[in-house]
């Protein structure tokens, strides 16, 4: 076994891509041909064409030689068929199609788009034949027939005899549908992109004209205060002369002042050297920032809530019978939308910063846009809300003084200021009472409001808006982040889209029950990575036990998904697999630490910057790290197969991997104590509930009741230690996923997935050492032997192979006896001294085999 894997290095053929490359340059040709022979046509070929015997082929005087088509009687006779028989000169587009698959074989690409676009061109072909044969009958234009062919005179006159002068307006209709599809082919589409340039254009002309006249009134202004300034310096220049005398006194006893200050204040001591700094230190070190981190967000959080009302814009004030309370209603302004090509430009650019592949980042336009219609202000109903609310309270002798009411997307918030004297606990025991008068599906109760002394009450609009992920991802927020790993959940109830880094949370545990919207809210943080991050930057790692629900991103393997090198599926679907690649993780995660270390530097983005600048030396193992987020949806299946096993590997990560670049997202339906575990739990502060069935759920992901009072369909409440925020998750079709996945998947990408290392606990456990072999091994182990050092880099710079796969080998070749142990820094010791020697060991493997 071990002979024949050595050998395989030797045997040759043709591999399948290289088969399909072939078959696409002959269709390619074959569209070339057919081109040309259309382009030569004519018509008086056919005639000598069929009169050339098998005799003529040999005579140079032949009729063959009239032949004008530049492929000969070959040419005359596909061209007759084609150009005079059928379509006419529009016979140009079979040819273009032909050319086309051929090329979309040659790259490998994806046939679906094309299946589309093939069938909108030969329709296209036979309605220009039959419009063109249209006008030739009627109008003798084009005076030459084979401009339409015989088929499209023929198809012209039937629907002529059918509907009469009718004919040409349908025709004329058919054609403007049919070049609009081919343009866009989403009339909707269209008319909005012309919308929004018409709308950008008049707001450019609208901003040149505040510019022009702001510039004026500022010359103006600069007119005046220089006059003035004239006038006041001739006064002041009297005063000066005046003052002088006085002032070189007092200015003497001021230095004097100065003096003395500088003598009492202390020296700067210079700062001492730091050593390296050990795991631990990096570790703690990276807690102390997650903790300020987490502080300031508090503060900003605070910040926010004084600021929420400013930013919110006043709607309308309800009027009442004169003894009731006012409802002030408002709704946030929104996000400031981007230009859709702002995301895809600066893309361009970044695309362009990483020459190690070609790549494209998604275009914003494969995005659905949402619908004109705004979600309108239901002032009706918010009306019967309040009635009903203060009726209620009323009745239990609660006076409220003030409300207001916040109309999200999904509910309105009604704030209530309570008399001075009413206790607001006693507001928040009628919440059941409240439920049932306003007969909504999910009530909460938000007492009070933090940082306020009001009561908040979050009722659920009657129609809800969907909040499209376009919507959060063209904006300006979203588009000039500094974020490393931007996500754009969706929208508040102020309309602000809600947008976290996932470096700084650093991992996200997320519940809801089945159908409450997890796998769409999954599909938005992927959505807005994929739209951010790079593919040399960014990897995932999928783990899927329910097997259909990220089975979409197959399609990204060689950009952006990292698995195990001997794993057969890119999305892991088996627990003991997924057990594996959880372990992998924690060692990618020591050997990063251990680059960190050897680098000196505290973190990941220290230690790239550090790399890209080539401080650090290849030879030595360094690299460059890209982030890792691992996705796991439904942690349940896996902890309940295998617990602790996938326990401690999630809460190793958790508890270390922030500094190195892995995040976890982790996600379940079931939020019971035995699948979120206190030592899960205490590893992801920030924490996302769908909506979920019980209190008790509730309390299990978020430490308080709430998200069973959610309504489902991407509804959320966001906890990462600084209090709840409901948003309205954005909404991510499969089809966008797709698309997306499509797009990316069709480039050409990296050769492999990024391999995650492989785990060996000790030799004992290593398999037969010549299993599974790589093809490399012999060169592998000739070029230890010549340059007598065992280093993974140079197996990768001479081979030119990942960083895994010569690992790999590099074990392989410990495992045969020909380099010595790991040796942390420094390269393994090479146990062969010459080929001579290591030809020797090779044939007693295989004797041993
Ligand atoms: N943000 C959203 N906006 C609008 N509709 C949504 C949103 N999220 C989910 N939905 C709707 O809810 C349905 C169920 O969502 P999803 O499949 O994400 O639920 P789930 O929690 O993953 O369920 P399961 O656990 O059974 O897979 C979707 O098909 C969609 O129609």
């Amino acid at each position: 076994m071990a002979k024949n894997n050595l050998n395989t290095s030797t045997t040759t053929g043709l591999d399948s891509n290289r088969k399909v490359e072939i078959i696409g340059i002959i269709v390619m040709s074959i569209a070339i041909l057919l081109g040309l022979s259309i382009i030569s046509y004519n018509p008086e070929d056919y005639q000598y064409a069929k009169s050339i015997s098998f005799l003529d082929l040999f005579n140079p005087d032949a009729s063959s030689r009239l032949v004008k088509n530049w492929l000969g009687p070959v040419g005359a006779y596909l061209s007759h068929y084609l150009v005079h028989s059928l379509f006419g000169y529009t016979s140009i587009i079979l040819a273009l199609i032909t050319g086309y698959h051929g090329w979309h074989t040659f790259r490998r690409r994806d046939f679906k788009e094309l299946s589309w676009l093939t069938v909108l061109s030969i329709w296209g072909m036979v309605l220009l034949s039959t419009f063109i044969g249209w006008l030739n009958t009627n109008a003798d234009f084009p005076s030459d027939s084979i401009w339409s062919g015989s088929a499209g005179i023929a198809i012209s006159q039937v629907l002529q005899n059918i509907t009469g002068i009718g004919s040409i307006f349908i025709l004329s209709v058919l054609m403007i549908v049919t070049l609009l599809m081919f343009v866009d082919r989403d009339l909707q589409k269209t008319i909005d992109s012309v919308k929004i340039w018409m709308d950008n254009l008049r707001d450019k002309m609208e901003d040149w004209r505040a510019e022009r006249q702001l510039r004026k009134e500022q010359k103006a202004k600069e007119r005046e205060e220089r006059i003035a300034a004239k006038k006041a310096a001739k006064e002041e220049q009297k005063a000066e002369q005046q003052a002088k005398k006085e002032e070189s006194s007092s200015s003497d006893n001021e230095e004097e002042e100065l003096q003395k200050k500088e003598i009492a204040e202390p020296q700067d001591e210079k700062e001492p050297v730091k050593p390296a700094p050990s795991i631990d230190e990096l570790v703690e070190k990276s807690e102390a920032e997650e903790r300020k981190q987490r502080e300031k967000e508090q503060k900003e959080v605070k910040t926010l809530d004084t600021r929420q009302r400013a930013s919110l814009e006043k709607e309308e004030v309800v009027d009442e019978e004169e003894d009731d309370l006012e409802v002030s209603v408002y709704v946030g302004k929104g996000e400031e939308e981007a230009d859709e090509k702002d995301l895809d430009k600066q893309n361009r650019e970044k695309a362009k910063e990483v020459p190690v592949i070609k790549y494209k980042f998604p275009k914003v336009d494969l995005l659905d846009s949402p619908p004109n219609e705004g979600n309108e202000v239901d002032l009706e109903e918010i009306k019967e809300n309040k009635r009903i609310i203060l009726d209620k309270l009323k009745r239990h002798k609660i006076e409220i003084v003030g409300i207001n009411a916040i109309v999200g997307p999904t509910v309105t918030l009604y704030e209530l200021e309570p008399a001075p004297d009413v206790k607001i606990s006693k507001i928040e025991s009628y919440s059941n009472d409240l439920k049932m008068a306003t007969a909504s599906k999910g009530l909460r109760m938000l007492s009070p409001i933090p940082g306020k002394s009001a009561v908040g009450i979050e009722v659920p609009n009657s129609t809800r808006e969907t909040v499209y992920i376009k919507q959060v991802i063209n904006t300006k927020k979203f588009v000039e982040t500094d974020f490393v790993l931007p996500v754009a959940f969706g929208k508040t109830i102020e309309n602000e889209v809600f947008m976290i880094d996932l470096t700084k949370m650093p991992h996200l545990l997320i519940a809801g029950a089945t159908g409450s919207g997890k796998s769409v809210g999954i599909n938005t943080i992927i959505t807005c990575l994929l739209y951010k991050c790079h593919p040399d930057n960014l990897k995932f790692v999928m783990i899927d036990p329910k097997k259909i629900e990220l089975s979409l991103y197959r399609n990204i393997q060689n950009h952006f998904l990292a698995m195990l090198p001997d794993a057969d599926e890119p999305i892991v679907t088996d627990t003991t697999k997924a057990q594996e690649t959880l372990e992998s993780l924690c060692k990618e995660m020591d050997d990063r630490y251990d680059l960190l270390k050897m680098a000196m530097v505290r973190d990941i983005k220290s230690y790239n910057e550090k790399y890209a600048t080539g401080e650090l030396d290849e030879e030595l193992g360094h690299r460059h790290l890209p982030y890792i987020v691992v996705i796991i949806d439904e942690l349940a299946d896996l902890m309940m197969t295998a617990g602790k096993q996938i326990e401690e590997p999630i809460a190793r990560l958790a508890q270390l991997a922030r500094a190195i670049g892995i995040h976890l997202v982790v996600a379940t339906q079931r939020p019971s104590v035995n699948v979120i575990t206190g030592t899960i739990k205490a590893n992801f502060p920030a924490r996302i509930a769908y909506q979920v069935a019980s209190k008790v759920d509730s309390r299990t992901i978020l430490d308080q009741g709430g998200a069973d009072q959610l309504i489902g369909m991407g509804d959320m409440l966001f906890n990462n230690g600084t209090g709840l925020v409901r948003i309205q998750n954005a909404f991510v079709s499969t089809e966008e996923v797709d698309e997306i996945n499509s797009f990316i998947g069709q480039q050409a990408g990296y050769k492999e997935p990024f391999h995650l290392p492989i785990i060996k606990e000790d030799v004992a456990d290593i398999p037969d050492p010549l299993d599974d072999i790589d093809e490399y091994f012999e060169a592998a182990a000739k070029l230890v032997i010549l340059h007598q050092q065992g280093s993974v880099s140079l197996l990768q710079r001479k081979l030119k192979i990942g960083y895994n796969r010569a690992g790999r080998i590099i074990d392989q070749l410990f495992n045969a006896g020909i380099v010595g142990p790991y040796q942390g820094s420094t390269a393994r010791d090479v146990l062969i001294q010459d080929e001579d020697e290591l030809q020797e060991l090779l044939d007693n493997l295989d004797e041993y085999d």
